[in-house]
């Protein structure tokens, strides 16, 4: 098998001591925008983002609007003339063409025009919802994402990808579609399930093995400060996990290369929410699974060294993850992963891990996929 050269990335080092500041901007050209986290006054950021008119609509669903959309709409108040809530459903299931149409149709009955102002009040379902309507309103209109789960604050609010799934795979429709801002209020996580929360370290940790072995040791030393939601730590994870996707996305905006890394785990994670029916399995959940498979696989294709998967897998049993799949079939799951967006020529190309701290994009042969799929999975339906 021939092996790929690692993705080069160049990041700022990780300081976990030093205080962070409260605002990233990721650097796209006149495209760039602010990435606030922390305690946020969202008044302060409407109007540092200019951002004003006839019409906002707030995308929400109906377990985040009773929580939030109240203030985020009185913020609106302030600088928009009307301000309308939609209620999206809740959940995975919600990334779908019935819930796509529901808002596009909502915003045509509103007499929406170019200069409507979408913001997406919930986690990365309602982000990713949102952003793929507002590519496509009128051919574009502007939004803002507004994450309230950690995993939408670490990652999916950040970088522009949108869209919804089928049936037959996790996002195989959308568009790059990037937002005007990101408010990543920590507040807000204090309501969040602990499944959920759990959920979202999964993406934190991600970013350890393909870019950041300094951060991944940190990782280890304040997974349960983490766990016990302390603000210090929690502070530091969300922003150290923008800071290094946003110089990821700024280095390979349509993931033409560098971008792939962010999909670690995710080959593997996507076959199995779609396999085992969007819902069953968290997106986290999934990618959690869905690492350990992807490390066991450059363990044995790669020659990586076995003890980044036991680090790995504690890591993910300290975060309260799952760390053995449920069983799918092992011929449905290479089909899924052979529609995979990362495929190429009819070969499925996997994020492996050469290294700890590096990434590259490798096809490898089915019968190891299967040993590493088996080797994290219950062998049986239960
Ligand atoms: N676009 C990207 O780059 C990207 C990156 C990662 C994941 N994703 C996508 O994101 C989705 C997963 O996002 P998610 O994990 O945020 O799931 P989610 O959006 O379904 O939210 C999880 C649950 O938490 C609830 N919730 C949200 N905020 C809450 C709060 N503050 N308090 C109480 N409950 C709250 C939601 O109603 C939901 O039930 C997947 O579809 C995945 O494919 C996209
Ligand atoms: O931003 C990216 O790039 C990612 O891959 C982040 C992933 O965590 C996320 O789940 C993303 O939605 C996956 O994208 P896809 O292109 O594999 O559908
Ligand atoms: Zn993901």
């Amino acid at each position: 098998m021939s092996s790929r050269a690692p993705f080069a990335l160049e990041i700022q080092a990780f300081e976990a001591g030093s205080p962070p500041p409260h605002a990233l901007s990721i650097d796209l050209g006149d495209r760039s925008y602010p990435i606030h986290i922390g305690q946020l006054d969202w008044l302060g950021c409407l109007a540092e983002a200019q951002l004003g008119g006839r019409l906002a609509v707030v995308i929400s669903n109906p377990v985040v609007a009773p929580l939030y959309s109240s203030r985020l709409i009185s913020a609106l108040r302030t600088r928009f003339a009307a301000v309308e809530l939609h209620v999206a459903p809740d959940g995975e299931v919600a990334k779908e063409w019935s819930s796509l149409q529901a808002i596009l149709g909502k915003l045509a009955d509103l007499g929406a025009d170019r200069d409507v102002v979408l913001f997406a009040l919930g986690g990365g379902v309602i982000g990713d919802l949102t952003g793929f309507a507002a590519a496509i309103y009128m051919r574009g209109v502007c939004f803002v994402q507004v994450p309230t789960t950690l995993l939408a604050q670490v990652d999916s609010s950040v970088g522009g990808k949108t869209g919804i799934n089928l049936p037959q795979g996790k996002n195989l429709v959308g568009a790059f579609h990037q937002p005007q801002a990101v408010w990543a209020d920590l507040d807000v996580l204090g309501t969040l399930p602990a499944r959920e929360y759990s959920a979202g370290l999964a993406e934190v940790i991600k970013y350890g093995p393909v870019a950041d072995p300094a951060f991944f040791a940190w990782l280890e030393r304040n997974m349960d400060a983490l766990m016990a939601r302390d603000h210090t730590a929690l502070m530091t994870a969300v922003r150290r996990a923008c800071e290094i996707k946003a110089a990821v996305v700024a280095a390979d905006e349509r993931e033409g290369g560098v971008r792939a890394i962010l999909n670690f785990g995710h080959t593997f994670g996507h076959a199995l929410e779609a396999g085992l029916g969007y819902g069953a399995l968290l997106h986290g959940e999934a990618v959690a699974l869905g690492m350990l498979m992807a490390t066991e696989l450059s363990v044995r294709a790669l020659g990586l060294d076995s003890q980044l998967l036991q680090r790995l897998k504690s890591l993910l049993e300290r975060a309260q993850l799952p760390v053995r799949a449920p069983y799918l079939d092992p011929e449905r799951f290479l089909q899924l992963m052979r529609g995979d967006k990362k495929a190429a020529a009819g070969s499925i190309r996997y994020v492996l891990i050469p290294v700890l701290g590096q990434a590259c994009l490798q096809v490898a042969p089915d019968a190891l996929a299967l040993e590493a799929i088996a080797s994290h999975s219950a062998s049986v339906t239960k």
